[in-house]
């Protein structure tokens, strides 16, 4: 399970999210809803620990991401698939292979963990490819592999449907529900309603760094034609 409580994130001191509490509770698959700029991404960062808040708490299975002993074996996070040539992406001189080694290797997971995941997310053919020579689609299934490493039991993914072709978002589609099926809590943030519709047990809307509305789908499309329309209806200003 992961949550905030209250918690106030930002970034030089300026606050992006302002107080915000919400609970993705385990076998939920809940989806981040929010304009460009609303906090999403920073709200992942902060879930996963790579940001703290200045006052609240952000908490994962009851404790704050950066203590647990190993984190990586507490959630699972693939933050984006544009990330590759950064410092926070995978090496793109390394193959896919090495790269899920080292991963693994750094986290305390079993390395023979690495060949299941890869044939997982399809990319057993392409293992010992350089990175650089990834597609976006490769590279998006190479992050959704990192995320699923550990197995843990918490899982994060920002964005995970970019530069998939149809083959890889049906696949996606399953694979997410499926991970929040077998119990696990997981997190997405998403600007793509059709596949929230599809799969989501709950939404949570983000507008200017607090959160607008957190229900179940069933609930927030409540009598809309759908949930482009009630997402549409809640955070347009009066009047448009
Ligand atoms: N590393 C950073 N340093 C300073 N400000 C940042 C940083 N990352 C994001 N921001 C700012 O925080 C605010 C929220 O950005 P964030 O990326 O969390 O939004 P988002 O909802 O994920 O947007 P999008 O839908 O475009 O991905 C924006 O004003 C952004 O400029």
């Amino acid at each position: 399970m992961m949550s905030t409580v209250g918690a106030t994130v930002g970034y030089g001191g300026r606050p992006v999210l302002s107080n915000v509490s919400l609970t993705v509770g385990d076998g939920r698959l809940v989806y981040l809803l929010g304009r460009n700029g609303a906090g999403k991404s920073t709200l992942l960062r902060a879930m996963c620990g790579m940001l703290r808040p200045s006052e609240g708490a952000v908490l994962v299975d009851g404790v704050p991401p950066w203590q647990h002993p190993r984190p990586a074996t507490t959630i699972g996070v693939h933050l984006g698939a544009d990330a590759a040539g950064s410092p926070t992406g995978p090496n793109p001189a390394h193959t896919g292979r090495r790269h899920l080694r080292w991963l693994a290797a750094a986290g305390g997971t079993d390395v023979a963990r690495v060949d299941r995941v890869l044939v997982r997310v399809g990319l057993a053919a392409d293992a010992d490819r350089r990175v650089a020579d990834y597609s976006l689609g490769m590279r998006q299934r190479l992050g959704i592999a990192a995320a699923l490493l550990s197995d843990a039991p918490n899982v994060i993914f920002d964005e995970p449907v970019n530069g998939l072709d149809i083959d890889g978002i049906r696949w996606l589609r399953k694979l997410l529900r499926g991970l929040a099926d077998d119990g696990r809590a997981v997190f997405i943030a998403s600007h793509l309603f059709d596949e929230v519709s599809r799969t989501a047990d709950r939404v949570i809307v983000l507008d200017k760094g607090r959160v607008h509305a957190d229900a179940s789908l069933t609930e927030f499309v409540g009598a809309h034609a759908d949930l482009e329309t009630a997402y549409l209806d809640l955070i347009r200003p009066a009047g448009r």
